[in-house]
């Protein structure tokens, strides 16, 4: 039978990334969806400028929205400090399946929790059932739509402190106008567009960094 896209990113992992090393990881799907096949991974590109800011911040806990195969998932935790911890919510069990083993290659089980389910229910559920108290990171990487509405659900959910970065992508390609206009509007939020490409294209896009202001 006919395997999927992401179990053939599985695969170039498990044939050219070495076990324990999250770097190789990264770098053998770049390569594959460079090379091979496009994938919707945040990618090489942009993936530098999402390596700056988690960087920056630091965080002790991030929340990623849209796994997807754990590319992000895997370059985020690979940066984060020892006990910091890395949720990432993914609501179709086909991908989930696949970036758990992406995830396990790159040896980072321990810094990251992969939820399975829609975060309009999860958002809610953060700090009783996963003892979260705020977020000092968020990516979002999900369906487009949903970016303002899990925006404003986790404010209302208390999961934003002053200073709670939100990183998003796609904010051009496949753009994100009303997630944009919102944080670009609203006074509780400082924000900067960092201009990049499409992953391995040279169409444009970029991420847009929102610091929550409280
Ligand atoms: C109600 C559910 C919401 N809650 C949810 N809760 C949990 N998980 C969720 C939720 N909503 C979605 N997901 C999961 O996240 C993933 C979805 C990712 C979506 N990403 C894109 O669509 C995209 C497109 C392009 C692109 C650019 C140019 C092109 F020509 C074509 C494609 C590029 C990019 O970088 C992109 O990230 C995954 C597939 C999906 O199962
Ligand atoms: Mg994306």
């Amino acid at each position: 039978t006919q395997s999927t896209r992401p179990q053939r990113i599985l695969g170039a992992v498990q044939q050219n990334a070495t076990r324990g090393d999250p770097r190789s990881v990264v770098r053998a799907i770049d390569q594959y969806c460079r090379n091979q096949e496009w994938a919707m991974n945040v990618g090489d590109e942009k993936g530098c400028i999402l390596d700056s800011v988690v960087s920056e911040v630091n965080p002790a806990t991030v929340l990623e929205l849209g796994t997807y195969c754990g590319y992000s998932t895997v370059r985020i935790a690979s940066l984060l400090p020892p006990h910091a911890k890395l949720i990432t919510l993914e609501f179709n069990p086909e991908f989930a399946v696949i970036a758990r083993q992406v995830i396990a290659w790159a040896g980072l089980e321990d810094k990251i929790q992969l939820v399975e389910g829609a975060s309009g229910d999860l958002i809610p559920k953060m700090k009783e059932q996963f003892g979260v108290e705020t977020f000092d990171l968020v990516f979002l990487d999900h369906w487009k739509d949903r970016y303002l509405p899990d925006t404003k659900l986790m404010e209302e959910c208390g999961l934003l402190r002053k200073g709670s970065v939100l990183l998003a992508d796609n904010v051009i390609c496949p753009g994100t106008p009303e997630y944009l206009e919102f944080v670009r509007s609203s006074p509780r939020y400082e924000s900067q567009y960092f201009k990049s490409h499409l992953e391995y294209t040279k169409v444009e896009d970029g991420l847009e960094k929102s610091v929550f202001l409280g």
